[in-house]
């Protein structure tokens, strides 16, 4: 089988096939997994951020406030995303990537910004190294968008993706409150109203030599926020301190992290993390992201509110968003690189 016909097969047709007697080389990827670390991520109760009494209300804000400071990720739980929905969202999920391969063609393939994208995570075509992942990107904001396969995938994602930006913007107003700023400090600075929302399903197959491969590799989310579901399948690592961290999430909890126009906007004092996903050999992983970003024609900027020229001068420089996705997506993925430019 050659590489072409890989790539068209996806990482899903490639296992399923059974003509994987060993890893093909261009799956190789260096190992990065020796400074393995256990911690706990910190844990947000969304239920006492909305609803609770004041101070359970400006104890949940401390949390963020920290979690943002010193992680960059925080799980939340007891959140308004209902649980029926979550299931129903993987399961219409897993559907999508077990559709035949031609129908899922339909939308393969297609340019950075097409409206609906599915493929499988070789590194953009640019390294040599192709990932152990497949999947599909879908832009639900500020146009809704929906693969017409399965037939109930746009009715799911819809209400999914309504009910993501529910949550999210209950984070942003409690990480506005914990820069000091009035809750709807970061939604005017984003004008997240009409931003972006990009719906994310990754798929990781088992794989016979996980230690060999990589799902995805260090990166750091282009956005400001994004909120991240799994099945009950791990790998996920955090570089937190230098060591990666495995994190191992609640059922039906959220994993959300600062992206780096969270960074460029708070001028560093929220920075983003840089993040990869591990596979195993027994268990096909499969994540649903939403990322939520600012209008894909915003230039973001270091807030006035948050630069003094004295202590803390801007750190980086705008460039529109749209731009800055391009720059990330068609280079290949290396930690914070894509930051880096801008970086003043
Ligand atoms: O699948 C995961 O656990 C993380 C995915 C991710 O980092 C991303 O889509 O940016
Ligand atoms: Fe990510």
């Amino acid at each position: 089988m050659n590489l072409y016909s890989q790539k068209n097969m996806g990482i899903k047709g490639l296992v399923e096939s059974g003509y994987l007697n060993s890893i093909p080389p261009e799956y190789v990827f260096p190992s990065n997994l020796n400074d393995l670390e256990v911690e706990e991520v910190p844990t947000v109760d969304f239920s006492q951020l909305t609803a609770g009494t004041p101070d359970e209300r400006s104890k949940a804000i401390q949390v963020i406030g920290k979690a943002c400071r010193e992680w960059g990720f925080f799980m939340v739980i007891n959140h308004s995303m209902p649980r029926r929905l979550m299931d129903e969202m993987l399961n219409v999920g897993e559907r999508f990537f077990d559709l035949a391969e031609e129908e899922k063609q339909d939308h393969a393939g297609k340019e950075l910004f097409d409206p609906i994208r599915c493929g499988t995570g070789f590194n953009n075509g640019l390294g040599n190294v192709f990932l152990w992942r497949d999947y599909l990107k879908v832009h639900v904001h500020p146009h809704f968008h929906a693969p017409h396969k399965p037939a109930d995938f746009r009715e799911t994602s819809e209400e999914y993706c309504k009910k993501a930006r529910d949550v999210a913007e209950e984070l942003l107003k409690g990480i506005s409150k914990s820069l000091g700023q009035e809750e709807n400090y970061i939604h005017k600075k984003m004008d997240v109203e009409s931003g972006s929302q990009l719906l994310v399903m990754n798929l990781y197959p088992p794989c016979p030599r996980p230690e060999l491969v990589m799902g995805m590799p260090p990166h750091s989310d282009h956005g400001i926020l994004t909120l991240l579901m799994q099945n009950d399948v791990c790998g996920l690592q955090i570089l937190h301190n230098g060591k990666w961290v495995p994190v191992n999430p609640p059922p039906y909890s959220f994993l959300v992290n600062t992206g780096d126009h969270m960074e460029i906007l708070t001028n560093g004092r929220y920075e983003s993390v840089v993040h990869q996903v591990v596979v195993n050999s027994n268990a096909t992983r499969m994540t649903i992201a939403t990322g939520h970003g600012p209008p894909l024609g915003a230039i973001i900027s270091p807030a006035a509110e948050l630069v003094d020229s004295e202590n803390h001068p801007p750190k980086y420089q705008g460039m529109k968003y749209r731009d800055y996705i391009e720059l990330q997506q068609t280079n290949q993925l290396e930690g914070k690189s894509c930051l880096d430019r801008v970086r003043i």
